[in-house]
């Protein structure tokens, strides 16, 4: 009998590749049939290049054509393997997703002591009261402040058995989970790391921690940028970066170094923008006086210059060093307009983080931006 090739096809498109939707003949998976007598042959091209997938196909193929055609049809089944060509996905996350934590947005600085911990402590906690599931991972090596600010400096974490394993449980306070560098270190103890250990010290507290669900984890790192940087950056897989600097000409060179430091190819990670830290001095008794004791708007013309953006600025005031120097940050205190000012800063953030995860499904962005009370999702 001469077998007809239409008939093959007609066979053929009641059947479809294992784990693909379309028949095998409308998803271009059949690339050619042809027929001699009772001889057909198949060539047929798949994605994957599992086995079982392979075997199936031909098993599929070699029964369909018998059954709905000629059964005494001799079939000959030749599969290529053509995998599909990835389209480079510029928001990608780097490096191993952790499961359970949803953003890892890193709060850097160029220079020391501009208040990248003070800027991470309040916005964690900010965050932690918009309903967010916050954790800080307290990165900074050279001097881990987080756990004084958050009054936890003598607390220790916990080993607990998560799936057979020892893990850490981070400390909490103030709804913020919190592991920190300086747990494992003696206050008085100078430690000299170099960029490799530190990151594995930091993968440590990330994957062997209990972390549970976090919306957010806030990694505080160690002002400058170096080698310990590079390192930790391709070590984990961050969401974005937040760059903290106050309008100094100083500060300011060095924040732009920070900027490049995440834009540069090998370590690519979007900055979400600049924060301006001690952005002028109010007094208490003189509410309405503004002093701009570093030079004016420094951080916010360096943001439009880096064209990244500019996530708001914060006055210099007594009560916000007291305040995390007391391990009470300041934006636990509601009313006042230091709380106003996070809530504006932690918004904008929250608000770059959805338009950076532009790969976020619908529900999810939608869902983190009512949590914040912005509209960041047209
Ligand atoms: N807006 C502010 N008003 C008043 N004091 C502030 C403000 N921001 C930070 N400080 C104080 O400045 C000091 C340095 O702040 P912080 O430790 O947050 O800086 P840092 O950039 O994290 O420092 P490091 O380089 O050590 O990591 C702290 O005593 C802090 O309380």
């Amino acid at each position: 009998m001469n077998v007809n090739k239409q008939d093959v096809l007609q066979a053929l498109s009641t059947i479809s590749i294992a784990g693909e939707g379309k028949n095998m003949v409308e998803s271009g998976a059949v690339t050619n049939v042809m027929t001699f007598a009772d001889e057909v042959v198949i060539d047929l091209k798949i994605a994957t290049p599992a086995m079982h997938i392979k075997k199936r196909a031909e098993a599929d193929i070699i029964k369909t054509i018998q059954e709905q055609v000629f059964k005494d049809a001799k079939v000959q089944v030749n599969i290529s393997v053509e995998a599909p060509v990835k389209e480079a996905n510029p928001n990608l996350i780097k490096g191993k997703a952790i499961p359970g934590i949803k953003n890892i947005v890193a709060v850097a600085s160029g220079k020391g002591g501009v208040g990248k911990s003070t800027v991470t402590a309040n916005l964690a906690i900010t965050l932690s009261k918009m309903g967010f599931k916050v954790g800080i991972l307290d990165a900074d090596i050279y001097g881990p402040s987080i756990p004084i600010m958050f009054d936890v400096a003598l607390e220790r974490p916990l080993s607990v058995t998560v799936d057979g394993k020892s893990k850490m449980k981070p400390v909490e306070n103030y709804g913020v989970k919190v592991l920190s560098i300086g747990f494992f270190t003696k206050p008085d103890q100078a430690v000299i790391w170099r960029g490799p250990m530190a990151a594995k010290a930091l993968n440590q507290l990330i994957f062997d921690a209990d972390w549970g669900e976090l919306d957010f984890m806030l990694l505080d790192l160690p002002p400058g940028t170096g080698d310990i940087h590079l390192s930790i950056m391709q070590s984990l897989p961050i969401t974005g970066a937040v760059v903290v600097s106050t309008p100094q000409t100083v500060a300011l060179a060095d924040a732009k170094k920070g900027v490049a430091m995440f834009q540069q190819e090998s370590i690519d990670v979007p900055v979400l923008g600049i924060v301006e830290n001690m952005a002028y001095f109010t007094p208490a008794e003189l509410p309405n006086n503004k002093y701009y004791i570093f030079g004016k708007e420094g951080a916010m013309h360096l943001a439009e210059d880096l064209n990244v953006p500019f996530l708001g600025a914060l006055p210099l005031i007594q009560s916000i060093r007291e305040a995390g120097d007391a391990g009470h940050p300041a934006a636990l205190q509601s009313g006042t307009s230091i709380e106003e000012a996070f809530i504006e800063i932690t918004k904008n953030i929250v608000q770059e983080t959805v338009k950076r995860n532009e790969s976020l499904p619908p529900t999810e962005a939608i869902k983190i931006t009512t949590m914040a009370g912005c509209s960041a999702v047209k």
